[in-house]
């Protein structure tokens, strides 16, 4: 008797439109692991700000690429991340690492490293696992069961920022956290090497005037269909 082959399910999308929310929500759902690539490139780039390598020097950063040992945890509930040991999941959120990221993670030499650790994390989770970040669909994993692209307007991811922060001192205006938006996005989208971008084959959904609950349900509905359909096509080679 065969195994059961893992299920594969690609989140990819704009800064902000939900993919970390919604990703760990589906996989903690589903029962499946759950890889946060964002953080991984986060945490490359705290490595690079920690060790005083000059983040906007393209040769620098492919000099240190190999260096940082990355390890990431697949619990939804948990999603872990360390580097050389150190847990990184509070530090890699800071607005120093987010001014920096899309610089590093332009750097073919960290995509190379990072992409090749999250084909492994992807290989070997068992019973399937939900991936989420920029190029997941187009090139980390393009042979996935199911690809999803999330978009939102510009106005809803700024607002969802900016409610996260409701409260703190020092909150950023709405228009300054469009901005910081639009400007990660465009530096995403426009790099060379496997930039932001939705598969030919992905389905997008935009969550602009969706509840999180929402987009959650949906794509457990676009899962079940997958697997019904991979059930009906076993059924009939078999
Ligand atoms: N459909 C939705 N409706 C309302 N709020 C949402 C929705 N989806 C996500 N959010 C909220 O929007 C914020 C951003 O979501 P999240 O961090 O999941 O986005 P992301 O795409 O992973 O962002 P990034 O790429 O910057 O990490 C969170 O506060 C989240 O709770
Ligand atoms: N597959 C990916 C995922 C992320 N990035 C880069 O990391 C930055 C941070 O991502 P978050 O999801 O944590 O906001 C992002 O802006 C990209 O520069 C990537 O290149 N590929």
């Amino acid at each position: 008797m065969s195994a059961t082959p893992a299920l594969i399910v690609a989140i990819d999308g704009p800064s902000g439109t939900g993919k970390s929310s919604t990703s760990r929500a589906v996989a903690a759902r589903l029962g499946l692991r759950y890889l946060d690539t964002g953080a991984q490139y986060r945490a490359a780039t705290w490595w690079m700000l920690r060790n005083g390598i000059d983040t906007a020097d393209p040769a620098a950063v492919a000099a240190a690429a190999g260096k940082p040992e990355i390890v990431s945890g697949t619990d939804p509930a948990h999603p872990a991340i360390t580097v050389d040991g150190a847990d990184v999941s509070g530090p890699i959120r800071g607005p120093e690492v987010t001014g920096a990221v899309s610089a590093v993670s332009a750097v073919p030499e960290i995509r190379a490293r990072i992409t090749e650790l999250q084909r492994s994390v992807a290989r070997s989770a068992v019973p399937g696992i939900v991936v989420e970040g920029r190029d997941i669909g187009t090139t980390v994993l393009p042979d996935a069961d199911l690809k999803i692209f999330l978009t939102a307007s510009p106005e809803a991811r700024a607002a969802r920022r900016n409610g996260e922060l409701a409260g703190t001192t020092g909150a950023p205006t709405l228009e300054a956290t469009r901005e910081a938006l639009a400007r990660r996005d465009a530096a995403d989208s426009g790099r060379a090497a496997s930039p932001l971008a939705k598969a030919a084959d992905a389905v997008e959904i935009d969550t602009s005037e969706l509840t999180l609950e929402q987009v959650i349900a949906h794509i457990i509905t676009l899962v079940e269909q997958r697997r019904d359909d991979a059930r009906r096509r076993g059924a009939v080679a078999g």
